[in-house]
């Protein structure tokens, strides 16, 4: 047998995911042979144990047609990426939060707030340390729903302290404003209050803070992502067809920010009776499943329209704290539990990175209109298996981010 033989046989091989084999993309290296015995190094690119298990079977599979039988296959993989830590992974202006996850929706109305809320309650009941972040400047309802509208925040310096309900830290455009009073937003704006949000709170060191966005694809959104990595992303919807619809904007817009999606929560699905317990449909029900397949993700939960949960909202007693074995309580915890794997998985492939689409510019002056950040950035620049390549551009500018 000769090393042409061999090389031969291992173009049978391809590399997982690819349609070329190992020999023509040069992995095959330092042959010896010696009778029937054969050793050899396969230095690959990938560092995933799967791709490592599927090439030595496959090879020695091809060797031992050859006659070998004593074979000795030596993989040479990168090291796996050791979790990075937010303040390597890009621009973060908040580098102690461990984890944000945005909470987001096609359009207004859907319930975004109530599960922002309620997965943040959760979250906390589950012993993690959370903050809810109340992005939605235009209908900031969050300290109504965490029944703390009457408290305002210390301030410390230049800093803010955030308020805290049922064990989580949370900070409103609304705690910071008169109540009824009103501010008109311009873009720049919009970008200033999310950047300050982030980097004048004195959050602790939480593990998550779960960030309520306002409705739709615009600046906040990508400020946000621009201006911390962004963990995973929740988009909420209902389940009629013209809900759907907007939910898919949502969901192309995490992948447009290179924000790994954790999944849809589909609110207002099926009616839950009071008075007997059953179960309704009224909108429709599981009709966002496939769209989340659209988007390579899944459906992470139901909500029932319920009556306590609007109540639980309207009086500031969130139903996953206040009535936690009630099927809706319940629901919340599962999804809780959900999207805390997902985060966990996406920061033992890398971390979340955003890189592709920062770094932001200065508050104020649109990244889109300067040219810089999203448009001239590398698509290859991110690399969580959840990202989509969005083509050359990779950004959010060049595909249209804004709603
Ligand atoms: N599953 C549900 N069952 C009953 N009522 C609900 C449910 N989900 C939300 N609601 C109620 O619907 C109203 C709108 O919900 P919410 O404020 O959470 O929506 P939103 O998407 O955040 O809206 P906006 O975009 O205007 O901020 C609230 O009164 C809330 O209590």
């Amino acid at each position: 047998m000769t090393k042409e033989n061999v090389l031969e046989a291992l173009k049978n091989v391809t590399y997982p995911g690819f349609t070329k084999d190992i020999v023509t993309f040069g992995f095959v290296k330092d042959m010896i042979i010696e009778g029937n015995a054969v050793a050899l190094t396969v230095d690959i690119t990938s560092s995933a144990d799967e791709v490592k298990a599927q090439i030595t079977e496959e090879a020695t599979t091809e060797l031992k047609k050859l006659g070998f039988e004593n074979i000795n296959i030596n993989i040479t993989a990168p090291q796996a990426p050791k979790q990075m830590s937010n303040s390597v992974t890009g621009k973060n202006i908040a580098p102690h939060v461990k984890n944000f996850l945005m909470v987001s929706s096609g359009k207004g109305g859907v319930g975004k707030s109530t599960t922002s809320v309620n997965i943040a309650v959760a979250m906390a009941m589950q012993g993690k340390k959370v903050g809810l972040l109340d992005a939605d400047i235009y209908g900031p309802n969050i300290p109504r729903m965490m029944g703390i509208e009457d408290q305002k925040p210390e301030i410390q310096g230049n800093k803010v302290l955030p308020l805290k309900a049922y064990g989580v830290e949370v900070m409103s455009m609304g705690s910071l404003m008169e109540p009824g009073q009103s501010l008109i937003w311009r873009g720049s704006m919009i970008m200033k209050a999310i950047e300050q949000f982030l980097r004048d709170i004195l959050w602790s060191d939480l593990d998550v803070l779960v960030i309520d966005m306002p409705p739709g694809t615009g600046d906040a959104q990508l400020t946000l992502a621009q201006s911390v990595p962004v963990t995973a992303g929740i988009t909420v919807t209902t389940p009629q067809m013209v809900s759907l619809d907007d939910s898919r904007r949502s969901l192309d817009m995490f992948q447009k920010l290179h924000i790994p999606t954790a999944g849809v929560i589909e609110n207002m699905s099926g009616f839950i009776c009071p008075e007997c317990d059953a179960e309704s449909d009224i909108f429709g029900m599981g009709t966002s499943a496939p769209v989340a397949m659209e988007y390579d993700t899944e459906l992470i939960a139901r909500i029932p329209i319920e009556p306590a949960i609007r109540i639980g909202g309207d009086t500031g007693r969130p139903v996953t704290y206040h009535q936690p074995d009630s099927e809706t309580a319940k629901r919340y915890q599962e999804a809780a539990t959900k999207v805390l794997a997902f985060i966990e998985k996406v920061n033992a492939e890398g971390g979340a990175n955003n890189q592709a689409i920062q770094p932001t510019t200065p508050p104020g002056v649109s990244a889109c209109s300067t040219g810089a950040g999203a448009a001239s950035a590398p698509a290859q620049a991110h690399s969580h298996k959840h990202e989509h390549n969005n083509g050359p551009d990779g950004g959010c500018c060049g595909g249209g981010c804004h709603s």
